[in-house]
């Protein structure tokens, strides 16, 4: 399995170590812009190896994109991350001609290749790569879910004062601060519903936590998230190598699912060897059902922005 990572910054490299520390790829290829960047981080990484016992060859380079060539997957994270106080909609402008041109270049030497989105603003960025590719919609994947999933688990196991392991729990709808869709009355504990165990003002305040997770960090930061968005992505790229057949929240088109059409949107889907091979139909709430419509409007109104 050959992966190549665009953007050897913050997203990029904690990717680049999450993958290399599970040790399923054969390669992993670091591209950036920045003179020097990628060999730096690659070599830097490689250094780890002996310590952290991979044999993942991580290749890092300025630009050329013949490196790449092969690829099973492609994971786009280049781009510019939002400063606190920001929007991730704010990136629009800067992201989509480069989330553009750079899946142009990856997809010209690797066609066969699985594409993750990661910059933001992620929905819109994977319709871009839809609407200017023509991948066939298995192949491109959108990644937001995954990690905001993750940021729920966390903050229902603070909440219940358990151990994340404990935890199950699902995040739908646009990468956004407003538009995401933590599924509280999905959530358990060992099989519980969390409802035993929480009042309904502490659980909105969980879903209201989970759903600022970005903008948070961002206040704390300086900059956004990058550890869990890394640890995120390689869960993603770890089930398509091992055709693990997993379930995870990721932005995909939908073609009538869930009642939208023409979107690329957090739902349910199964990753394995061909990328989505699959979308998941669980059952909403109104209110849920409600709050996914909402959510839809608000990326479509992104998505509008693009000049397609
Ligand atoms: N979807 C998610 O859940 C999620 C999570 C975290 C971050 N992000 C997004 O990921 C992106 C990257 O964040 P970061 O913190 O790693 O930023 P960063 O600034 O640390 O790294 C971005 C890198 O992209 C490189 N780059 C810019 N243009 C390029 C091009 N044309 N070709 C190759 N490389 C190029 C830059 O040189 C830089 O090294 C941001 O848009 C951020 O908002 C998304
Ligand atoms: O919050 C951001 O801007 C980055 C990313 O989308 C995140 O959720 O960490």
């Amino acid at each position: 399995m050959k992966v190549t990572i665009v953007g050897a910054g913050a997203v990029g490299a904690s990717c680049a170590e999450y993958i290399a520390i599970k040790n399923f790829a054969s390669e992993v290829v670091i591209l950036d812009i920045k003179e020097g960047y990628a060999e730096g981080k690659a070599m830097d990484l490689m250094q780890t190896a002996s310590l952290n016992g991979f044999d993942s060859k991580i290749v890092g380079t300025t630009g050329d994109y013949s490196k790449s060539a092969g690829s099973d997957v492609c994971v786009i994270t280049s781009g510019i991350p939002r400063k606190p106080g920001m929007t991730r909609e704010e990136l629009i402008g800067i992201n989509a001609g480069i989330v553009k041109t750079v899946s142009a270049s990856l997809i010209e030497h690797s066609p066969n290749t699985i594409i993750i989105v990661v910059s933001n603003p992620m929905d819109t960025m994977t319709y871009l790569v839809h609407k200017t590719t023509g991948l066939p919609k298995n192949r491109i994947i959108g990644m937001g879910g995954a990690l905001d999933s993750a940021r729920f688990k966390y903050r229902l196991a603070e909440a219940l004062e358990a151990p994340i392991s404990d935890i199950d729990g699902m995040v739908l709808g646009g990468h956004s601060d407003t538009g995401m869709i933590p599924l509280t009355s999905l959530a358990t504990r060992n099989s519980v519903p969390v409802s035993k165990f929480l009042s309904e003002d502490r659980l909105n305040q969980v879903a209201e936590d989970t759903k600022v997770g970005g903008a948070t960090l961002t206040k704390l930061l300086g900059t956004s998230a990058w550890y869990a968005p890394g640890a995120a992505v390689s869960s993603l790229v770890q089930a398509i190598a091992c055709d693990q057949k997993k379930m995870f929240p990721c932005s995909t088109m939908l073609e009538g699912e869930y009642g939208l059409s023409d979107i690329c949107i957090g739902v349910p889907v199964i990753l394995g060897k061909d990328g989505i091979e699959k979308i998941v139909k669980i059952d909403l709430s109104d209110a849920e059902k409600e709050k996914m419509k909402n959510s839809a409007e608000a990326v479509s109104k992104t998505n509008a922005l693009l000049e397609l």
